[in-house]
C-alpha cells in the first residue's frame, strides 16, 4: 500500500495523480476540544497502515515524552504534529490529511475545536462530502455540537456521521448512545440532512473506527471507515456543470494558444460548446492538452489546457463554462457570510471580493439578518460581529461570473479580503443571482494585483481555495 499522510510531504496534486483511478471522498471532522478528533484521525491513519515503521518508532518515543497516555502510544501525536500545539495542547489550524484504502482515497479536513472554529470549519467544510461530528459519550450533545451541525448544514453538506466517541468510558451503554442520537435527530430535523449515521466508537482503543468493535454487542452497523468507503460522493449524486477558471493563458508560440486551469466542476470533451465568462464569447473545445498527451475527456480536479476552435479572448479571471449552463454575470450579490474578522461588518464597508480567479471591489449595501447558532433561526440584524453567520447584499464595482452556491460550491463561493490588512475576512456563499440588466465593464483580466497576491499568500481560505481549485 502506498504510504503518505501529510500534505507537506506529499502534495495534493501528487496525491490525486497517484490515486487517479480511485474515487476521492473529502470529509471534515468537527468536535469540541478533547472530544478526540486527533485520536480518531490518528487511529484511521494507523489502522489503515498509512504510517511508516520509523514513524511508529518516533511515535512511541514522542508518546513517552509528550503524550497524554502514560506508557501507551498517544495516537493524537500522529496528527498534532506541531511543536507549538503540543506545548499548548490544542490543534491550531485546518490541517489536511490524506490516506487511502483499496476502495477509496480520503482527504480529511481536521479543524480545531477552539473559538476560531467558525472560520476554520467553513474552510474545511466548503469542500467536504461528509461531516464526521464527534461527540464525547460522557458529555453528550453540547452547544458546540449544535453549532457545528448548523454550520455543516449551511455549507451544504448533507451527510453526517455522528461519531459517538469514548464509548469505553460509558461502559458501551446503548441507552447513552440512543439518547445522544435522538437528541441530535431532534435538533437536526430542520437542517435538511439526507443522512445521519450514528456510530458508537472508541478512537483510543480502535473499536468501530477501522475494525469492528466487539464491546457493543447491540450495534449491528459498520465501522466508521466502512461507512466512509461506501457513502456516495457528491459527483455520484448530481453531475455539476462544467466550469474551469482560467489560471493562465498558455501561448508558447504564435501557433498555440491554450487556456490552463484546474477543472472546478463537471467534465469536458473535444467538440463541447463552451461560453467564456465574462465576455460571453462562445466556441467549441478543439483539444484537451496535458503534459501526458491529449485527453478524450477531462473532469473535476484535473489540471488541463483547453484549446478552443476559435480565436477567443480570455485571460486570468475568466471562467470557461459549458454553453448549455453558462454562469450568470452580475454586479450585485446576495451572500451568506461567515464573518471572521475582529471588526464588525456594517453597511458601507468596502472589501475585496475574490471568486475563483476574479477579484473585484465590493461594498456592503445592506446587512439583512443574522442566524442564531443555537437554534439555526434567522433574525433581523444590521451588522455582523466576529464568528457571526448572516446574510448581506454586496454591490460590486464590476460584473463577475457566478453560480448560486447550491449549484456549484466553487463558482458559488467567495472570500472577502480586508483591504488594509489583506487578511481573509469572510467566506461567502452566493444565495441568489440576478443577472445584471445592463452591460458594465466586466472584471478585467487583472494582472497580479494586490488582492490576488494577498489571496495567494495569505489566509486559510485562500490556501484551501488554491488547493481545491479556486
Ligand atoms: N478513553 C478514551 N479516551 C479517548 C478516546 N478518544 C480520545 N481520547 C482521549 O481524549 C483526549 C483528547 O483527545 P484528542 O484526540 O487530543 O482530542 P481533540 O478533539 O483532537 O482535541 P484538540 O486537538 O485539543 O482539539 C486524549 O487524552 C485522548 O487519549 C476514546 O475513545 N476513549
Amino acid at each position: 500500500m502506498t504510504i503518505h499522510q501529510s500534505p507537506e510531504a506529499f502534495g495534493y496534486d501528487a496525491f490525486l495523480r497517484t490515486h487517479q483511478s480511485k474515487e476521492v471522498l473529502r470529509f471534515i471532522t468537527c468536535g469540541s476540544v478533547d472530544d478526540g478528533k486527533s485520536t480518531l484521525i490518528g487511529r484511521l491513519l494507523h489502522d489503515t497502515k498509512q504510517i511508516f515503521d520509523d514513524q511508529v518508532t518516533a511515535l512511541q518515543r514522542d508518546s513517552r515524552k509528550h503524550g497524554t497516555q502514560g506508557a501507551e502510544v498517544d495516537l493524537a501525536l500522529l496528527v498534532d504534529g506541531l511543536q507549538a500545539e503540543r506545548e499548548q495542547g490544542i490543534t491550531i489550524d485546518v490541517a489536511y490529511r490524506f490516506f487511502s484504502t483499496d476502495r477509496r482515497s480520503f482527504i480529511v479536513a481536521d479543524t480545531p475545536g477552539h473559538e476560531q472554529y467558525t472560520r476554520n470549519m467553513a474552510t474545511g467544510a466548503s469542500t467536504a462530502d461528509v461531516a464526521v461530528i464527534l461527540v464525547d459519550a460522557r458529555h453528550g450533545l453540547t452547544r458546540q455540537t449544535r453549532r457545528h451541525a448548523l454550520l455543516v448544514s449551511l455549507l451544504g453538506i448533507h451527510r453526517v456521521a455522528l461519531a459517538i466517541n469514548k464509548m469505553d468510558l460509558v461502559g458501551w451503554s446503548q441507552d447513552k448512545f440512543d439518547a445522544i442520537l435522538s437528541g441530535f435527530q431532534a435538533f437536526a430535523a430542520p437542517l435538511n440532512f439526507s443522512e445521519v449515521r450514528a456510530i458508537p466508537l472508541s478512537a483510543k482503543n480502535g473499536d468501530n473506527v477501522v475494525l469492528p468493535g466487539t464491546a457493543a454487542t447491540w450495534y449491528d452497523g459498520v465501522p466508521l471507515l466502512r461507512y466512509l468507503e461506501e457513502v456516495p460522493v457528491k459527483s455520484e449524486e448530481r453531475a455539476a456543470a462544467f466550469r474551469m477558471p482560467v489560471q493562465w493563458v498558455n501561448r508558447p508560440n504564435s501557433d498555440f494558444r491554450g487556456f490552463s486551469g484546474l477543472i472546478a466542476s463537471g467534465s469536458v470533451a473535444p467538440g463541447d460548446a463552451v461560453t467564456v465568462a465574462p465576455s460571453g464569447k462562445t466556441s467549441t473545445v478543439a483539444r484537451i492538452f496535458t503534459a501526458d498527451g491529449d485527453l478524450e475527456r477531462a473532469s473535476e480536479g484535473q489540471s488541463v489546457t483547453l484549446v478552443l476552435a476559435d480565436e477567443v479572448d480570455a485571460s486570468r479571471g475568466a471562467v470557461i463554462a459549458t454553453s448549455d449552463a453558462p454562469l450568470t454575470l452580475t454586479d450585485s450579490l446576495d451572500v451568506r457570510l461567515f464573518w471572521a474578522a475582529e471588526t464588525d461588518l456594517a453597511p458601507g464597508a468596502s472589501l475585496w471580493a475574490k471568486v475563483g480567479t476574479q477579484t473585484v471591489n465590493a461594498v456592503v449595501k445592506a446587512v439583512h439578518r443574522r442566524i442564531d447558532p443555537e437554534t439555526g433561526q434567522a433574525g433581523p440584524a444590521d451588522k455582523l460581529a466576529v464568528n457571526d453567520i448572516g446574510d448581506v447584499t454586496l454591490t460590486l464595482d464590476r460584473q463577475i461570473a457566478v453560480d448560486p452556491y447550491v449549484e456549484n460550491r466553487d463558482t458559488g463561493s467567495l472570500i472577502l479580503i480586508d483591504r488594509e490588512t489583506t487578511d481573509t475576512a469572510a467566506l461567502g456563499l452566493v444565495q441568489t443571482v440576478v443577472a445584471a440588466t445592463k452591460a458594465s465593464a466586466p472584471a478585467p483580466a487583472a494582472s497580479e494585483s494586490k488582492p490576488q497576491e494577498a489571496a495567494r499568500s495569505g489566509g486559510l481560505l485562500a490556501g484551501i481555495k488554491r488547493l481545491f481549485g479556486g
